[in-house]
């Protein structure tokens, strides 16, 4: 199979640099909405069925593939299936946009202390979404995420929520990331652009090609983009949805959702050498 042409300047740069010196590239995946099928019980998604054997026939091929998640660091490697696979060795999972870091290497997490913040608004939580229709993710202490995608109208719920949550978030020194019908209350001080910087930079990067499929990914294609002007190529995918727009008009390319994700990487790992 062919691999898609990038629709900017920018992105045929970066897949060209990606194809010429892959060992040199790094390859940065968000899991929900990208490796992850969207499903309404956020216990219930796994990573795509093809992703695991794709990922494993890419990573050797360059210089890192980083998971870059909003997800626990633990939680992703779980329900990715990313543990002890022949090819994945070396990846690399970025939980809780980054704060949190497993390494397959070592099958350890390392994490910051919880910030206080995040028990206070949770205990705070029932009462407030008391007869809105959302629910509680439990994120380890660390985060605590509101998703409203099984209330009775989940935008409407959404839409409801954000304002009284960003006071509370703000009330214990955290910040809200919205995201695909869900509102997060976690610590400030890391984003994965953040994060994916750092990554590239401890790797000495030349290149760098990053999927995602919500807002909490745009910090990640800003730093792509201002790579891009200093001289690091970069390519922006964007796997695609109907519930999130704004990381189309930014991407290189836009293909279908966890299924053209895996295609895409599935055709890049079969033509690097
Ligand atoms: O950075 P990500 O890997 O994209 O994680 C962001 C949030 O993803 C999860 O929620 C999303 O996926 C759920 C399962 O498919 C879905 O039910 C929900 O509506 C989506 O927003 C996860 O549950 C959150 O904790 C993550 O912050």
């Amino acid at each position: 199979m062919s691999l898609p042409t990038p629709s900017t300047p920018a992105g045929h740069d970066g897949l060209q640099a990606l194809l010429s010196h892959p060992s040199g590239a790094v390859i940065g995946l968000d899991f929900d909405g990208t490796l992850a099928p969207i499903v309404a019980d956020p216990e219930r998604a796994r990573a795509h069925p093809e992703a695991v054997s794709v990922l494993a026939a890419l990573a050797p091929k360059v210089a890192s593939v980083a998971v870059i998640t909003g997800r626990p660091a633990e939680v992703a490697v779980r329900h990715g299936g990313f543990a002890g696979v022949a090819g994945l060795e070396h990846l690399t999972v970025l939980g809780h946009y980054g704060a949190e870091r497993w390494d397959a290497a070592t099958g350890e997490v390392t994490a910051p202390e919880p910030h206080p913040g995040v028990a206070a608004v949770r205990a705070e939580l029932p009462a407030l979404l008391d007869g809105t229709g959302a629910w509680i993710e439990e994120k380890g202490g660390r985060a605590v995420a509101v998703h409203t995608r099984r209330a009775p109208d989940p935008q409407a719920a959404f839409d409801a929520l954000r304002t009284p949550l960003t006071d509370l978030a703000v009330r214990h020194g955290l910040i809200v990331e919205p995201g695909r019908l869900v509102l997060e209350l976690r610590p400030p001080g890391m984003d994965k652009g953040v994060a994916l910087q750092t990554h590239m930079r401890e790797l000495s990067a030349t290149s760098v090609l990053y999927a995602g499929d919500d807002l909490g990914d745009l910090p990640a294609f800003s730093t792509v983009e201002n790579l891009r002007t200093t001289g690091t190529p970069g390519l922006l995918v964007c796997s695609g949805s109907d519930e999130v727009t704004e990381l189309r008009k930014r991407a290189d390319l836009v293909v279908d959702g966890p299924d053209g994700v895996v295609t895409l990487l599935r055709t890049l790992a079969e033509h690097l050498t």
